[in-house]
């Protein structure tokens, strides 16, 4: 059995392809010069050729501040990839597993958001990934979409990383204590989008739509740096001070939520699946990072 699986070299995309997958199922995964994810007409012949019993598409324009000024390549793998993928994979009758963003959401509920709070991104980066969800949802009926948040891993540049670089630069850091969200590791989310998958497949009448998957608990930015730091002091890395801060301090060109914790509810209504406590999972990560 062979499924496609876009943005292979993202960090979602890595971990899906370290997972170990039941024997008979083959992952292709492949780069950016075999398929161009801003070329819609090459995304619908590769899928209309590959065999594939299901897509899941981790693949996106990820650069929040960049998407700012950069409106139509992120709309282009955001929101036209996704449509297209929608399209071959329904003309197929086959699933197509998508993964979307907290950043959908404007911020502004003061509980953590069910799947079906009204969106409203605040960024470019979150307008082009809810345009994305509306394609895949009205395409395709046959569709998981996992929004998820904050991910980190030991692949590619994401907060952790971030933060360990510029700890060992700097005595001292400065981060937002008023963005509160749901850290999560790749690794746990890739095995949630391998269930959610093997079920679709499975199961053409199971559970579709749209699931939150996030590892449990809740946290401000600063709340994550300092764990980040205390598993670092704990293996005897040298560690900054770390200062919360307010986000009016720290300006950037997009604007993020305050609030974009995820309920994760429905998720594990359907499908009977729980991701760990993020401190468990960024203990993970960070240990995988300072053996490297
Ligand atoms: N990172 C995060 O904090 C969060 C991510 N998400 C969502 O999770 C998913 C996975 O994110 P993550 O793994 O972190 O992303 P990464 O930025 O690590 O990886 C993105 C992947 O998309 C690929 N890609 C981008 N543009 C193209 C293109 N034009 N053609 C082909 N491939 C392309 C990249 O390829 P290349 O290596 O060539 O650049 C890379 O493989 C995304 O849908 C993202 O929106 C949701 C919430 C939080
Ligand atoms: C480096 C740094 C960042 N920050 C702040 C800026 C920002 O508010 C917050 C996180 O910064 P980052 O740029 O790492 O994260 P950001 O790019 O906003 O991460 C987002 O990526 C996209 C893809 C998503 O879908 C979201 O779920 C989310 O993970 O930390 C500090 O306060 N101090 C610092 O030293
Ligand atoms: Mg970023």
């Amino acid at each position: 059995m062979d499924i496609l699986v876009t943005g292979g070299s993202g960090q979602v995309g890595l971990a899906l392809q370290r997972l170990a997958w039941p024997d008979g199922v083959r992952l292709h995964a492949p780069g950016r010069a075999e398929l161009d994810l801003a070329d819609p007409a090459a995304i619908a012949r590769y899928v209309a050729d590959g065999g594939f019993a299901a897509v899941i598409n981790p693949a996106a324009y990820t650069a929040v501040d960049k998407a700012e000024s950069d409106v139509v390549a992120a709309f282009a793998v955001n929101a036209m990839a996704p449509a297209a993928l929608a399209e071959a994979t329904k003309a197929l009758g086959i699933p197509l597993v998508h993964v979307s963003t907290d950043y959908v959401f404007d911020g502004s509920k003061t509980r953590p958001y069910e799947v079906d709070d009204p969106v409203r991104p605040i960024s470019v980066y979150g307008a082009s990934k809810e345009a994305g969800e509306q394609a895949v949802r009205v395409v395709n009926p046959r569709h998981a979409i996992l929004r998820t948040a904050w991910v980190v891993g030991t692949d590619r540049a994401n907060f952790v990383k971030t933060m360990l670089r510029l700890g060992a630069e700097r005595p001292q850091l400065r981060v937002v204590a008023d963005q509160h969200g749901s850290p999560t590791a790749a690794a746990d989310l890739a095995h949630a989008l391998a269930e959610v998958t093997l079920r679709l497949i499975a199961d053409p009448a199971g559970p579709t739509g749209t699931f939150h998957a996030v590892n449990a608990g809740e946290a401000t930015w600063f709340d994550l740096a300092c764990h980040v730091f205390a598993v670092a002091a704990r293996k005897g890395r040298p560690v900054p001070e770390v200062l919360p801060i307010e986000t009016r301090d720290y300006p950037t060109p997009a604007r993020r939520p305050a609030n974009s914790r995820l309920s994760t509810r429905r998720l594990e209504d359907a499908f009977g699946i729980r991701l760990r406590p993020w401190q468990s999972a960024i203990d993970d990560v960070v240990e995988g990072l300072l053996r490297d």
